[in-house]
């Protein structure tokens, strides 16, 4: 608008001075001090120092304006020089030729304001200041041209009035002139009458008696006293004529002075009608600011005005800006920051599920390549079944329906994995993606930042120069208004000298008002530009964080949809999981034996030349070497874990008999070995690196949890020591065990920590060391299936074995030997369980001690079983390592036949092989 308003006055401005220049060139040499209205200016100055009266000589008009002001006190200057100076030109032409362009101007522009949106006209430009200004001065212009024309018509009037008194004069002068001739002719020929007669009465005035009257000279006088008589008669005739001239002239006089004074009064009366223009357009001029400076301190306090609506505006905007970190944009950053951490939320849980999806596939990796060897194996088997039953009877195995089901539903397995792997890598750049946009959103949220302090310090500094500028104004104005004040004087001399001046400021205003001060319209650019930058700030940002906000909200909708099918996909990769993991476990047999050997350490290394005899095959996890008397031993078990091997990669091979127990399976993992081969190890572990123990109970709460929407679980657990053949509860120091409630993992863990300080306890009271005991954790996991109110109980057995060397090396005597001598006694038994498993004998004497007793629901036919051997691969306890491994080995050979889910439906307690 602004823009508009400067583009329309400097237009305005063009056209007048064009017409102006234009016009006042085509009158001549006469117009060149009207060229240039600072010239005019100038000149009206000088001019009113030497006291003389410019008045029309702007308009080329000289000469006609000295003979006026002379006609006014010399009736007797009386000349025809208006009539040969050429001025017959209108005087109201000139001037209103560019005041008609700029009126047409105008209403073109009101046209075009009136065609455009109402709002706009009605509301916007209204209320801009400047147009207001502008509004002003149109109808100041208005005005002036109404009061121009008006002077021009009182002008042609004082002239008419100016030729006809001339006229009149000239005529009166005329008749005076013509009547005082024949008067005198006619007085001539009276004297000469009356001298002829005096002539001829001179000679009848001498005395009558001496000469008497001739006869003739008797008739001579009577016809000279006729001629006289008729002179005479003449004579009063043409003073009666002379009269009646007389009262003619008085009359015309009459008339003239009526004439004058009816022309007087018009003259008057216009001159009222100026002085009432002049009033109004003095008022209108103290409104609108017609002067120079008068029109440019209310220019410039509308521009201030509009500077401060829009400074106002900008601030509110700037704070609207600055206030997003505590209001809206509080909202905003709130949002964004629900979104980020739900966003993370959703990463980590994506994170997870691939951190499952990837184990899974590990697993499945894993499992599948084990199934390949244990399929190896068992067709190295059956081969030698074959053999022997060929001999006998033709009879088809049974894995090989197995090994076909496997195979046939391996690769869709693998296949739904990578494309649940490809989806989750898909979402982690979209979250990406979108991490990349919250950090652009807090990049424009610092650019807006810096924007708002640039604007203020901008804003600041274009206050401080308005101020300048201002006060620049009202010294100006002080001294426009001394001016003001002469030219008022000046003015009061000659009405027609103050419109003069008045159209000299008038001029002057529309030079100023082309030439506004560079700065302030630098300042308005700037401003603009600034507001515009704004603006189209506040919209890209408004633009990018909706852009933002709806690409958060797809990706999340995108990724509750994809974590609906993840979940879809997931529930079944928990049934084909638990399908397959039967299948495994089956494969791998029931009871699984593992080997762990010890890495060898530093308190290990206090004998010097201990050599290594274990070593393991990196390519064979299922075989490791003893050397023993020069010759090396093969065993070959179900894993072998070399020294390196972390508890999480034991734990790794044991979590699938874990979730077993959640499905309703008993499980027993027990840990075997010579005392110090990290049989604590392993199964309890370390604060910093725990042990099967509290992986197991983490895995099951991980699962439970997984679970939750389709099953309820309770767990209870128990933690016992065995000590000569004593049972002791660890958690209550009773004498019996009882179940203990668990609601999370950190409850488990602050209960496992009392069971080792408890066991800590006894064996410190009773001055044992705490391996001399059989520890067992006992879990027990309820489960209800939500949909079909199916109940399934699961027990899961964690056994920490006490030392299996032999009594007569570790040469204890005593209460030492009595230990000793009950944990291979219980450790006996257990092998005697083992070996009737294995020979698949139809009494398995559980009975023979505590620990085969505690086990024998966890450890018979039907459930599963892990036996984590610990040795030592030190030379010295070479024949405690060879003892642990033939254990294992028969272990190994050991058949618990399909496990059986402990599953109760409609109130009975069912087997499911
Ligand atoms: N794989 C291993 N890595 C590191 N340290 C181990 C490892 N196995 C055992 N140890 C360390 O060896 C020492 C003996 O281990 P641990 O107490 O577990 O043996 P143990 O078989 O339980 O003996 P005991 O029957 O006397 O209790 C411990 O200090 C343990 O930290």
């Amino acid at each position: 608008m602004y823009a508009f308003y400067s583009l329309l006055v400097y237009i305005f401005y063009s056209v007048f001075k064009k017409e102006e220049e234009g016009a006042l060139e085509g009158e001549g040499p006469g117009g060149a001090t009207a060229k240039e209205p600072g010239h005019v200016s100038m000149e009206t100055g000088s001019r009113r120092r030497s006291g003389h009266t410019p008045s029309l000589r702007r308009r080329g008009c000289g000469k006609l304006s000295d003979s006026t002001s002379s006609s006014s006190s010399d009736s007797d200057g009386l000349s025809l020089s208006d009539e040969d100076d050429g001025c017959d030109e209108e005087p109201g032409v000139i001037a209103s030729t560019p005041l008609a362009a700029f009126l047409s101007f105008k209403q073109e522009a009101e046209k075009r304001k009136a065609s455009h949106d109402p709002l706009e006209a009605g509301g916007k430009v209204a209320e801009s200041p400047l147009l207001a200004v502008m509004t002003h001065l149109l109808s100041f212009l208005e005005q002036y041209s109404h009061l121009q024309q008006m002077q021009q018509q009182a002008e042609r009037y004082r002239v008419q009035l100016k030729r006809h008194r001339a006229q009149h004069r000239r005529q009166v002068k005329a008749l005076r002139a013509s009547y005082r001739q024949r008067l005198r002719d006619k007085s001539s020929v009276i004297d000469s009458l009356e001298e002829a007669i005096a002539q001829q009465q001179s000679p009848l005035l001498e005395p009558e008696g001496e000469c008497g009257p001739a006869p003739g000279a008797q008739g001579g006088l009577h016809k000279l006293v006729e001629s006289l008589c008729g002179l005479q008669g003449e004579r009063s005739q043409l003073r009666g004529e002379l009269r009646s001239l007389h009262t003619q002239l008085e009359q015309k006089d009459q008339d003239r002075h009526s004439r004058v004074q009816a022309f007087q009064q018009q003259i008057d009366e216009l001159q009222h009608c100026i002085k009432e223009r002049e009033e109004e357009l003095a008022r209108l001029r103290t409104e609108s600011g017609v002067t120079d400076s008068e029109k440019r301190v209310v220019c410039l306090l509308a521009e201030n005005e509009s500077l401060k609506q829009s400074l106002s505006v900008t601030q509110g905007l700037l704070q609207q800006l600055s206030v997003i970190p505590s209001q809206s944009s509080s909202v905003l950053l709130q949002e964004n920051e629900t979104l980020r951490s739900r966003v993370q939320q959703l990463e980590s849980s994506l994170q997870q599920r691939g951190e499952q999806l990837s184990r899974l596939e590990r697993r499945s990796e894993q499992a599948e390549w084990r199934r390949g060897e244990e399929l190896r194996r068992r067709e190295e088997r059956l081969r030698e079944l074959q053999l022997e039953l060929d001999k006998e009877r033709g009879k088809e195995p049974t894995v090989k329906y197995v090994t076909q089901t496997v195979e046939v539903e391996s690769p869709s397995t693998l296949r739904q994995l990578a494309e649940a792997k490809e989806r989750n890598e898909r979402l982690a750049e979209k979250l990406s993606n979108q991490n990349e946009k919250c950090r652009e959103l807090e990049e424009l949220l610092k650019r807006s930042d810096r924007v708002t302090a640039n604007l203020q310090h901008k804003i600041a500094a274009y206050e401080v120069e308005i101020g300048k500028l201002r006060e620049e104004l009202m010294k100006e104005i002080g001294h426009l208004e001394e001016r003001k004040e002469e030219a008022v004087k000046a003015a009061a001399e000659c009405s027609e000298h103050q419109m003069h001046s008045l159209q000299e400021q008038f001029i002057g205003l529309q030079k100023r008002l082309a030439a506004l001060p560079p700065t302030l319209r630098s300042m308005k650019t700037d401003y603009a530009s600034l507001r515009s930058q704004v603006r189209n700030f506040s919209d890209f940002y408004g633009a990018a964080l909706s852009d933002a906000k709806k690409q958060l909200s797809a990706v999340i909708s995108e990724m509750s949809e994809a974590n609906k099918d993840l979940l879809e996909k997931y529930r079944k990769e928990v049934a084909l999981r638990r399908k397959y993991h039967e299948q495994l476990v089956e494969l791998k047999g029931n009871i699984r034996v593992l080997c762990r050997v010890k890495p060898v350490l530093k308190e290990d290394q206090q004998d010097e030349g201990q050599a290594v005899v274990v070593t393991t095959d990196p390519n064979n996890e299922s075989a490791l070497t003893v050397m023993s008397k020069g010759k090396g031993r093969t065993f070959e078990l179900d894993k072998v874990f070399h020294p390196q091997a972390t508890q999480d990669e034991v734990f790794q091979e044991i979590e699938p008999l874990v979730t077993s127990c959640i499905d309703g399976y008993h499980v027993c993992i027990f840990a075997y070995g010579q005392t110090g081969s990290g049989k604590t190890y392993t199964m309890e572990g370390t604060v910093e690196n725990p042990g099967i123990n509290q992986r197991a109970l983490k895995h099951l709460f991980s699962e439970i949890e997984d679970r939750k929407d389709m099953w309820s679980y309770s767990i209870s657990v128990s933690s016992v020591e065995i000590y000569n053949e004593i049972l002791r509860d660890l958690l209550t120091a009773r004498s019996w065990a009882q179940g203990h409630e668990v609601r999370s993992f950190q409850h488990i863990k602050k209960i496992l920590a009392v069971a080792r300080r408890n066991r800590i306890t006894f064996g410190t009271q009773m001055n044992q060391h705490s391996s001399r005991s059989h520890a067992l954790l006992t879990i027990t996991v309820l489960g209800t299936d939500l949909a079909t109110g199916a109940k399934t109980t699961g027990k899961l057995n964690l056994v920490d074995l006490a030392g299996s060397e032999r009594v007569w090396k570790s040469g204890a005597e005593g209460e030492r030997l009595k230990e000793a001598q009950n944990i291979n006694r219980s450790l006996l038994a257990l092998g005697d369980v083992i070996q009737a498993l294995r020979g698949r004998q139809t009494h398995i004497p559980f009975r023979n001690s505590r620990l085969t007793y505690l086990l024998q629901d966890s450890l018979g036919k039907g459930n599963k079983t892990a036996m984590v051997v610990q040795i030592s691969s030190l030379e010295r306890n070479v024949g405690e390592t060879l003892c642990s491994l033939k254990f294992a080995q028969r272990v190994c050979k050991v058949e618990l036949g399909p496990a059986a889910r402990k599953i109760e439906t409609a109130g009975q307690c069912e087997n499911f092989s």
